[in-house]
């Protein structure tokens, strides 16, 4: 990785620390500790035809991490995230800011009450188009599990714990991209 490179990927996984302890603590867990958690990097292209426009160049997913950065291009639009009744709602580009969202990790640690978010990247005009995703992915070598303030009998146990390389392997094994593989890991009641 060039030097600037890694400086940014630096940068923007403590950007990505920092914004996950705020979500533990806006969430009242006391102390949480995302040490060790790592962070993967991947810049996009879409090299955009007037053939593909109106076409995918990103199939509808969710991440699968804890939660995404994302750099998206300052030129070309694309990116459209799904809103609760099932609407695609367009990203456009804004200079100088990032696309925050959550990923699957997200919701099962939260036991649920994080959301990850569907979305895809769609063509709309025959350019160029790069984004920088990082994604901050999960636990290293532990489970991902709500932690014990979040499970009440009100609000029992959505998730069996899992391991992110578990996750990783069952979304890829099922071929379910959209958060479905989520509920393949549910608490039976
Ligand atoms: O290119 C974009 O705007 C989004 C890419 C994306 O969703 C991803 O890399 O997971
Ligand atoms: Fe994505």
């Amino acid at each position: 990785m060039g030097e600037i490179l890694k400086r940014f990927a630096e940068a923007i996984h403590g950007l990505a620390m920092d914004f996950a302890q705020k979500l533990a603590e806006g969430m009242g867990l006391v102390g949480y500790q995302f040490k060790g958690w790592p962070s993967q990097f991947r810049i996009n292209k879409y090299s955009f035809t007037p053939e593909t426009v109106g076409t995918s160049g990103v199939q509808i997913h969710t991440d699968s991490g804890f939660l995404t950065i994302l750099q998206d291009d300052e030129d070309v639009g694309g990116l459209e995230v799904m809103d609760k009744f099932g609407r695609f709602i367009p990203v456009d580009p804004l200079r100088g800011s990032f696309v925050i969202n959550l990923g699957d990790i997200a919701q099962a640690w939260s036991n649920g009450r994080l959301r990850s978010v569907q979305h895809r990247v769609q063509c709309k005009e025959a350019k160029v188009r790069i984004s920088i995703a990082s994604f901050l992915l999960g636990p290293k070598d532990t489970a991902v599990e709500a932690s014990a303030e979040l499970i009440s009998s009100e609000n029992p146990r959505k998730y069996v714990p899992f391991t992110f390389e578990e996750y990783r392997k069952l979304r890829i094994a099922t071929k379910l991209q959209a958060g479905q593989a989520l509920e393949l890991l549910r608490v039976k009641s």
